[in-house]
């Protein structure tokens, strides 16, 4: 009788055990990988190639994407931001609210972060942080960048739209940009900072997603240590 209640007890316990280490493996969610930027630089457009899920919505005015959108992939979860900055047409208040959010969002979950993609039109960015310079403004891209990095949320910079801009003409671009960002020129030396690419003509995503992997991996090797 004992031996039986005993035994008994011994597999409820076993059971507990297995239960709760069953609980916390569960609790180890995917790591997430954020994409970030202005509005209309594309980010819906690479997550939509990334998930290969045609329900992403991308659109040719600003302000396509308003809320947080996750999509689990097989090792991390892909989490696509509204943009941040000016959006024509839509109310100051709910830029500066929509800012705020994700502000708040990357804060309140940087520790579940592997990796942030921080997209830019490398057309229209050189122009628009010019403007903001002048004015004494940090650009907000730049800050973006630098909070990232802050964070160490290994910040990757996706200069997308090249195709905008004509071949000859690249590298002097390109190099405006590292810079703008606080790199110094060649832009070569900062491949693991930088991706070019144009997703329209489907061409840089790829080594973009090679990063991302990568980054995934160290930081679930990071967490089972
Ligand atoms: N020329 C060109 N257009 C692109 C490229 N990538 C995306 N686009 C276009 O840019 C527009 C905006 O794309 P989205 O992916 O919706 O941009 P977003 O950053 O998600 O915009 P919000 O959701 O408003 O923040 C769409 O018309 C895309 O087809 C590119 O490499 N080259
Ligand atoms: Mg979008």
């Amino acid at each position: 009788m004992v031996d039986f209640k005993k035994g008994k007890n011994m597999r409820e316990l076993k059971d507990i055990k297995k239960f709760k280490k069953f609980i916390k493996e569960e609790k180890i969610d995917k790591p997430e990988v954020i994409v970030t930027g202005r509005s209309n630089v594309g980010k819906s457009t690479l997550v939509r190639l990334i998930t290969n899920n045609k329900n992403v919505k991308v659109g040719k005015r600003p302000g396509v994407t308003l809320k947080i959108n996750k999509y689990p992939m097989k090792n991390y979860i892909l989490v696509d931001f509204p943009g941040f900055g000016f959006m024509s047409g839509v109310d100051r208040k709910v830029q500066e609210s929509i800012k705020d959010k994700i502000v708040w969002y990357i804060e309140d979950n940087c520790e579940k972060i592997a990796c942030s993609i921080l997209v830019i039109d490398g057309k229209a960015f050189s122009e628009i942080v010019e403007r903001w310079d002048s004015r004494n403004e940090i650009p907000i891209d730049i800050e973006m960048f630098q909070f990232l990095k802050e964070l160490k949320l290994n910040p990757i910079v996706l200069i997308n739209k090249m195709d905008k801009i004509k071949r000859k003409n690249w590298d002097e671009q390109l190099n405006k940009i590292v810079k703008l960002f606080g790199y110094s020129p060649p832009w070569r030396q900062w491949l693991d900072t930088f991706v070019v690419g144009s997703l329209k003509k489907n061409f840089g995503w790829n080594r973009l997603l090679s990063m991302v992997n990568r980054y995934v991996e160290e930081y679930r090797k990071k967490r089972s240590n």
